[in-house]
């Protein structure tokens, strides 16, 4: 008993006047502790508890300076880190949480029965391991201070050279292009398979030779495999390579055009990017982005002067649509008279305005660079008729032209949705509205009878916005349409320029005969893009900012292991907690936060939805019958306030949105603070699209990934360490 109470810490639940049955669990697990520490002690626990209990199995004491300097009476653990003091802590918590009412309301936390030592100590293992797993986040020093997790993460790290090494032995697993078979690369696995002769070697020797000799520097350039940081991750190794060449330029640019001013735009198009773009935002400054894109693709030069108009009316494609090999044997166009610009950057930064401001600007200045031309015309022609004995007809007569100019734009703008179409649309209007330019936008969402109006109608539009489905068909059907267009603007160009959107994009651009700038925009450029354009632009322009693949560190992403207590791997239960969590949270107080769920397939989005709605939550999916463009309003539009009654349901004061990667491009949702990945993307292209809808334009941004038994863990794990690190998904 003395030497209970000499080395007995001061927070033990032990009462003067406590009883043999009276001491708590915990203090008896705090004595068991001291009890393995102490040299020779054989105190019997007899006097504090009426039960008997079985002795504990004699641990020999070793005097070791870990164990002497950090007792575990200092609320140390038997690692030498400090733990919270476990009678500090209040009420002990369960190891199982009863969900009984599901999500209607945050899960209990019963009381563990005392007594009951199997469990407490069950339960002490299970608080290290929670459901979800914060352990990225923010702290940058917690995250040094763990020991273990270094020790692990050397281990995968070799495992991971181990498999790398495997994997890069074998074709290439890119899921985007299947190339052909590189003789240099296969001769090692087919020399296994079957036995080649002295003389196939020698040829393939030579064939290999050649092929070095034949390629250019350029094509040298951009075969060479990315870099793969993490043999696993095939997907992420699908993204190319950013040098920090290109860094370099991106950070000159960002110090020499630090504000809109030193863009030399003219005053209406400054104007109309303070009044309207920006919604009447004060002290803005150009993004990386736009400090790279705008000087580069601002025009103050007048139009040069249009090509002959082609009078054969070719209503047959140049390529057919249904051959999907044909995006990839494509070789280089013929000679091009137009530049190309691959503009990319990471998303929510800005692209659109980077390619939106340039344009109208140049187109202008070039409609008052005409407007100035006519009339000092027309003063010529005024004095001429002064002049004694001059006529009418002694004046030169005008051009006869058979391309008026109705019906035909001077730029293109293609995008993959309409939904996407009727957002940058929005823009171009609400700029065009200062700038007096015409602008129309064209997708399935109108009528036959008004897209007809809106093109042939007397006022021609400067710029179109549509997707490449409408405007293929529409420029098949009148080839002369893209007479006078002198820019085309291909955003989301990873989406529009892979095999199934390439055979309908690609005439599009060969139907410009006077094209003089062909944009593409993208936040990522999987390999196959940056194959295509290798191969078919040559001589691209690439304006691509340092923080490419890159997820923003102001992202915080969480995995939740659906397969662990108190889920069981219901995924759909997990979900409906989280937006529970989310609903009651202090964040966004005053206004209704928004969610956004990504799942993989169509179908899912339906399941989900009416669970959530089971639930008391207002949720929405996006498909085929709902009408999406007013739906994602809601999610794109400015914060909307919850009112008292909906703050007092709680549940009312969440909006979410359930849908698939049609939503994960593009879509400005300005205001959305939290995205749940409810499965696991295919690729890191769609992580970083998908947890690009938070955190746009340095706002702050929260995302759950759900995993579960199913789930490639180890790939989630070390996309949210590359995240933590700031670095790019390559
Ligand atoms: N210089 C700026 N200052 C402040 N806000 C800006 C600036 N430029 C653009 N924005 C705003 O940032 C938001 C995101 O822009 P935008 O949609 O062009 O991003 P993005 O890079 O195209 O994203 P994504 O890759 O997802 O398509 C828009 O709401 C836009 O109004």
């Amino acid at each position: 008993m003395s030497l209970l109470n000499r080395s007995r810490p001061a927070n033990l639940h032990l009462p003067q006047s406590a009883t043999a049955t009276s001491v708590c669990l915990s203090c008896l697990a705090r004595l068991r502790q001291l009890h393995l520490h102490l040299p020779g002690n054989h105190v019997t626990t007899s006097s504090f508890h009426s039960t008997p209990i079985t002795p504990l199995p004699h641990k020999k004491w070793n005097p070791s300076p870990s164990s002497t300097s950090r007792p575990n009476s200092n609320n140390r653990n038997t690692t030498g880190r400090r733990v919270a003091s476990k009678s500090s802590k209040g009420p002990i918590r369960p190891s199982r949480m009863t969900l009984s009412e599901r999500v209607a309301r945050s899960p209990p936390r019963p009381q563990i029965s005392e007594g009951r030592n199997g469990k407490l100590s069950k339960f002490l293992e299970r608080r290290q391991e929670p459901a979800v797993d914060t352990g990225g986040g923010m702290n940058r020093r917690s995250f040094r201070l763990r020991s273990e997790d270094k020790q692990q993460y050397s281990r995968e790290t070799e495992r991971r050279r181990r498999d790398l090494k495997e994997i890069t032995s074998r074709p290439s697993p890119s899921r985007f292009l299947q190339k052909p078979t590189d003789p240099r690369r296969s001769r090692d696995a087919s020399s296994i398979k079957d036995p080649v002769t002295a003389g196939e070697k020698e040829a393939r020797r030579i064939a290999a030779s050649r092929l070095d000799s034949t390629s250019s520097p350029e094509e040298k350039k951009y075969t060479r495999p990315p870099v793969r940081r993490f043999g696993q991750m095939k997907h992420i190794a699908s993204l190319d390579h950013v040098s920090s060449r290109t860094r370099e330029i991106t950070h000159a640019a960002e110090e020499q055009f630090n504000t809109f001013e030193t863009f030399d735009f003219l005053p209406q198009t400054l104007e109309a990017l303070y009044k309207d773009a920006l919604d009447g935002l004060e002290g803005v400054a150009p993004t990386p982005v736009q400090s790279l894109v705008i000087p580069t693709l601002l025009d103050k030069s007048p139009a040069p002067p249009l090509k002959p108009l082609v009078t054969e009316n070719s209503r047959h494609k140049t390529k057919d649509p249904l051959d999907p090999d044909q995006f990839h044997r494509d070789g280089p166009q013929s000679p091009q008279s137009f530049k190309t610009y691959l503009i990319a950057a990471e998303t929510g930064s800005g692209k659109t305005l980077s390619y939106v401001l340039p344009l109208m600007d140049t187109l202008k200045r070039r409609e008052l660079h005409n407007l100035s031309l006519t009339q000092s015309e027309s003063l010529k022609t005024q004095e001429m008729l002064q002049q004694p004995g001059k006529w009418l007809f002694d004046l030169p007569s005008p051009p006869i032209t058979q391309n008026p100019t109705h019906g035909k734009p001077y730029a293109i703008i293609l995008v993959p949705t309409s939904e996407l179409v009727f957002q940058v649309g929005t823009l171009l209007k609400k700029l065009s509205y200062i700038i007096k330019l015409r602008t129309e936008m064209i997708s399935k969402d109108f009528t036959g009878t008004v897209i007809k109006n809106r093109l042939f109608r007397s006022s021609t539009p400067d710029i179109i916005v549509g997707t490449p489905f409408m405007l293929d068909r529409i420029t098949e059907a009148n080839p002369q349409m893209l007479h006078r267009t002198s820019h085309i603007i291909i955003d989301e160009a990873d989406s529009l320029f892979d095999r199934s959107f390439s055979p309908i994009t690609s005439p599009i651009i060969s139907r410009a005969p006077n094209l003089e700038k062909l944009i593409l925009c993208s936040a990522t450029i999987p390999k196959s893009l940056d194959t295509y354009i290798t191969k078919k632009y040559p001589d691209c322009k690439r304006l691509v900012t340092a923080n490419l693949h890159a997820v923003p560190r102001r992202i915080q992403l969480q995995v939740v292991d659906v397969a662990k207590d108190p889920y069981k791997n219901n995924k759909t239960l997990a979900c409906a907690h989280l937006c529970q969590q989310i609903a009651t949270d202090s964040t966004e107080p005053g206004f209704s936060k928004r969610v956004v769920i990504f799942v993989n397939e169509r179908e899912t989005t339906a399941v989900v939805t009416s669970y959530l709605k089971e639930a008391g939550f207002n949720a929405v999916s996006i498909n085929r019958d709902s009408d999406s463009r007013k739906i994602l309003e809601s999610f794109t539009g400015d914060k909307e306030s919850s009112t008292v009654e909906e703050e007092g349901v709680r549940k009312g004061g969440v909006k979410i949105l359930v849908t698939t990667d049609l939503a994960s491009r593009g879509v400005d949702t300005k205001n959305v603070k939290n995205v749940i990945l409810y499965d696991v993307p295919y690729t890191s292209i769609d992580f970083i699209h998908r947890l690009g809808r938070t955190g746009r334009m340095g706002r702050r941004g929260r995302a759950w990934v759900l995993v579960d038994k199913d789930s490639n863990t180890e790939y989630v794990k070390e996309v949210r360490k590359t995240m933590f690190l700031g670095q790019a998904l390559i």
